[in-house]
């Protein structure tokens, strides 16, 4: 059984605050502060130059990848660490295009995150190939797969509902239509267990900072299917990614595998603050994680059904059909959220009406879960959203 209390010391929360918000940016791990600490003062303080070999900076992509293909069933060596998660979507989806021969579909939902659109679009524009996007409801995915579709490109579980596709069917689905794959598993890696090698997803990428804790900005992940790994012809090729960075060739030659994926110099004080906040996750069952995060949110709508009436779950009810978090709408849900932040329940809120909360068994627990409901009963019952202080829109919501 995986010890949560345990999980839930290792991380440095602020006294008296529910967090409810790390599907958007995970807490501090206390071995990440430490880990960084160290690596300024010894590694880059002391060693300066030298740490790329005595530190292991070199090799620190590889090593925070495989921490992370833990995590996604993914084997060792088919995951790597870096850049950002828009940056390998375009890495990812160019790789797949290139293996994916004449077609010139690919598809996705409404569903997505925009920066996999966006990145989507810029990418075929700037290919030239004359592939187009094709953007269905969620709901009519499975239908829209067939002999047209070059690449299909989701995000696993929605950012707004929660909702989860079936991996294992859509791949299942695309692969028979001879359709490759590409998944965004920002909401997914270190939410619940992904089986990548088991589903035959073909790319796969997700974000350091959210459900993995690796701190704001920190670096993404990128996944290609062990038997593709040798055949892909990066479209954003860097030295880093050659075979042989250092020998300075004028022409690329890709580095062996994954590795080819690769592309600048890693950002070490943030590849090494994921690298401490991944070991977290040994002895950590994702099986269990995943029935603590339904327990949570499970009760969570419950709680709040009963003392919110005027809030509407937009999440799925069954549970099988979420990833890790639970949203309610409602249409003063800005200001409700910043009224429930300021009473140190910490959530988020997405445009146009949605209150998003995360569960992260890690460090929630059900105490929080309730003291969460019961914050919200008090922002509704004493209608707090509707005080000015809690109206003025954020930067960042
Ligand atoms: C599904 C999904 N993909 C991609 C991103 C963006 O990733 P990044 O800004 O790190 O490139 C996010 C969140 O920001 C996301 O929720
Ligand atoms: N990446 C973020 C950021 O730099 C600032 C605020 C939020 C984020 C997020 O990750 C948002 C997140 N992907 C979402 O699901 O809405």
């Amino acid at each position: 059984m995986t010890d949560f209390t345990a999980t839930r010391a290792a991380f440095d929360l602020p006294d008296g605050i529910v967090y409810l918000d790390g599907n958007s940016l995970g807490p501090l791990p206390r071995a990440a502060r430490e880990r960084v600490a160290r690596e300024v003062e010894v590694s880059w303080g002391r060693m300066l130059i030298r740490g790329w070999n005595e530190a292991g900076w070199m090799d620190l992509p590889e090593v925070v990848g495989k921490k992370i293909g833990r995590l996604v069933g993914a084997p060792t060596g088919s995951v790597v660490a870096g850049d950002s998660t828009s940056v390998n979507l375009f890495k990812a989806l160019t790789a797949a295009l290139d293996l994916s021969g004449e077609r010139k579909v690919v598809l996705s939902d409404s569903g997505n995150f925009p920066t996999d659109l966006y990145v989507a679009q810029q990418a075929l524009a700037a290919l030239g190939r004359g592939h187009v996007l094709k953007i269905v409801a969620p709901e009519e995915v499975d239908g829209a797969i067939d002999e047209t579709v070059a690449v299909l490109m989701l995000t696993q579980v929605d950012y707004r509902s929660g909702r989860l596709h079936d991996m294992a069917a859509l791949t299942a689905k695309a692969h028979a239509a001879g359709v490759m794959t590409v998944w965004d598993l920002a909401h997914s890696a270190g939410a619940l267990p992904v089986d990548l090698s088991g589903t035959g997803a073909d790319f796969a990428i997700g974000c350091g900072y959210k459900y993995l804790n690796g701190g704001p900005g920190a670096p993404a992940f990128i996944y290609v299917r062990p038997e593709h790994a040798e055949r892909v012809s990066p479209a954003l090729a860097g030295w880093m990614g050659h075979a042989a960075p250092f020998a300075f060739d004028l022409g690329y030659v890709p580095a062996d595998g994954v590795n080819r994926m690769r592309v600048g110099t890693p950002p070490i004080l943030s590849m090494a603050s994921l690298d401490a906040a991944l070991d977290v996750w040994d002895g950590v069952s994702m099986a269990d994680l995943r029935a603590r995060s339904i327990e949570l949110s499970q009760t969570f709508i419950a709680e709040v059904e009963a003392r919110c009436p005027q809030l509407t779950l937009a999440s799925p009810r069954d549970p099988a059909l979420r990833g890790s978090q639970v949203s309610f709408a409602f249409a003063e849900g800005y200001a409700a959220m910043q009224a429930a932040i300021a009473h140190g329940v910490v959530g988020d809120f997405r445009a146009p009406d949605i209150m998003r909360f995360g569960f992260t068994p890690l460090y929630v627990g059900l105490d929080d879960v309730v003291r969460a409901a019961e914050v919200l009963e008090r922002v509704m019952g004493e209608r707090l959203w509707d005080r000015p202080e809690f109206k003025q829109r954020a930067k960042v919501t």
